[in-house]
C-alpha cells in the first residue's frame, strides 16, 4: 500500500448534554480525524482514524493541538519517509515511530487510519482482524457528575429504560458515597461502577472504604495516573475490584500494574496505549493473567466508536464497556448513528471500520483541514 496524501480534519461536535467529571465540564467534542488516501495495484481507499486527544490537558499529556502537531511534524512525514524504503504496514507503524517520544493518541490515530485504509483494501473488517469472537457487544454508559441527586436518578433511570446494562457514574470529593447510595436505593441491584478520574489520594482510603457497601462491579482509577504503589496499596484496604485507566498506557504498565496488585481489572482505551495493535496485547497479556479488561471510552465519533466495538469484540472483553449509540453524546454524528439493541451494539461487519464519514455532516462540523502530500 502508498499512502499518495494524509489529511489532518478537526471538527466541532455539540454534545447533547454538558459531561462533567472531576476534571472538567464538556459542552462539545473537537474529534481530530485523520484520513489516510492510500492506493494499491491502482485501486485507491480511504483510511480513517480518529484520535481521542482533549482540547485540554486535563486527561492526560497530550491534547488536541499537540497531536494534530505532532502528526503534522513528525508522524506523517515519517510515513512518508518509511514508504521511500518500503511499503507501509500499519503493523509496522509503531516501530516505524518508535524513535518519536510519547504521543501515544496521536500515533494511534494514524496507524487506525493505516490499518482502515489496509484492510478496506483486503476486504477485511476490523473486528476479524483484532479478534472479534462476537457480532455484538454490551454497552455501558458513563453518567456524569449531576447539580443534584434527583436529576443524576432522572438520567440513570433514563438509560436503564434505554436498555444500557451497566452503569458508571462519575465521582469526584463531595459526589461520591451520596450518589452510589442513592442510585442503589433507586435502582436496587443493577451493575454499578465508579470513575475518579484520579481525583482522590491514599489518604482518602477510609471514605473510599464507604463504597464497599455497594457491591460495585469496580472503582476505576481513584489516585494519580503514576501512583501504581499507591493503587496497590489502596486495592488491598478495598474489597471493590480496582480497576486502571489514566495508569494504563502501555503493555508493560499493565503487566507492572497487574504483577504489583493494582489492577484486578483494566479499562482498555486503544488511544491512551498508542493504538488498537497495542490494545490487542495488552488484552492477551490481561487474558493471561486472568484479569478482565473492557473497553473504555472518550466520547469519540462513529469512527472511534465502529473500532471501539470490533476491539470490545474479543474474549477478554467479560465487562461491559462504555461503548454507548451515538445518541449518548451527539445530535448528529459524523456517520450512520451506532443504535442501542436489547443493550447492545452492533460491531460493523463490513471492510475496515464498516463505516465512513457522512459528507455532509463532515461539512457541517469541520472547523480545520490540512492535507499533507507524500
Ligand atoms: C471526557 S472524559 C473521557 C474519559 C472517561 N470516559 C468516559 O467516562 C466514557 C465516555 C464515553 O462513553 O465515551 C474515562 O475516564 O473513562
Ligand atoms: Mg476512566
Amino acid at each position: 500500500m502508498r499512502v499518495r496524501a494524509v489529511e489532518l480534519l478537526t471538527l466541532r461536535m455539540p454534545l447533547v448534554t454538558p459531561f462533567t467529571t472531576s476534571f472538567s465540564t464538556q459542552t462539545e467534542r473537537f474529534p481530530l480525524l485523520v484520513r489516510v488516501l492510500a492506493e494499491t495495484d491502482g485501486r485507491e481507499v480511504d483510511g480513517w482514524g480518529e484520535c481521542v486527544a482533549l482540547t485540554d490537558l486535563v486527561y492526560s499529556s497530550e491534547y488536541l493541538d499537540s497531536a494534530r502537531e505532532v502528526l503534522r511534524r513528525y508522524l506523517v512525514p515519517a510515513v512518508f519517509a518509511a514508504q521511500a524504503r518500503e511499503a507501509v504496514t500499519a503493523d509496522g507503524f509503531a516501530e516505524s515511530v518508535r524513535h518519536i517520544l510519547g504521543h501515544r493518541m496521536a500515533k494511534a490515530a494514524l496507524e487506525m487510519a493505516l490499518l482502515d485504509a489496509e484492510l478496506r483494501l483486503a476486504g477485511v473488517s476490523f473486528g476479524e482482524r483484532l479478534g472479534a469472537t462476537t457480532a455484538s457487544v454490551p454497552s455501558g454508559v458513563s453518567v456524569g457528575i449531576h447539580d443534584s441527586i434527583d436529576a443524576l436518578l432522572g438520567s440513570v433511570g433514563d438509560y436503564l429504560d434505554q436498555g444500557y446494562v451497566r452503569i458508571k457514574l462519575k465521582i469526584r470529593p463531595g459526589w461520591d458515597v451520596e450518589p452510589v447510595r442513592a442510585v442503589r436505593d433507586r435502582f436496587g441491584d443493577i451493575p454499578l461502577q465508579v470513575d475518579a478520574n484520579t481525583a482522590y489520594t491514599l489518604a482518602d482510603a477510609e471514605h473510599l472504604r464507604l463504597l464497599d457497601a455497594y457491591d460495585l462491579l469496580l472503582i476505576e482509577q481513584p489516585l494519580g495516573e503514576d501512583d501504581i504503589r499507591e493503587h496497590a496499596l489502596l486495592a488491598r484496604r478495598m474489597r471493590t475490584p480496582m480497576c486502571l485507566d489514566e495508569s494504563i498506557v502501555s503493555t508493560d504498565a499493565a503487566r507492572d500494574a497487574i504483577e504489583r496488585g493494582a489492577a484486578a481489572i483494566i479499562n482498555i482505551k486503544a488511544g491512551r496505549v498508542g493504538g488498537y495493535l497495542a490494545a490487542v496485547r495488552i488484552h492477551d497479556l490481561a487474558r493471561e493473567a486472568g484479569v478482565p479488561v473492557w473497553c473504555g471510552g472518550m466520547l469519540e465519533t462513529g469512527l472511534g466508536r465502529a473500532a471501539n466495538t470490533a476491539l470490545a469484540g474479543l474474549p477478554g472483553f467479560t465487562l461491559p464497556g462504555d461503548i454507548s449509540a451515538s445518541a449518548r453524546f451527539f445530535a448528529q454524528d459524523i456517520t450512520e448513528p451506532f443504535v442501542l439493541q436489547d443493550g447492545r451494539i452492533r460491531i460493523p461487519a463490513g471492510p475496515g471500520l464498516g463505516v465512513e464519514p457522512l459528507p455532509d455532516a463532515l461539512e457541517e462540523f469541520s472547523q480545520h483541514a490540512l492535507t499533507l502530500e507524500a
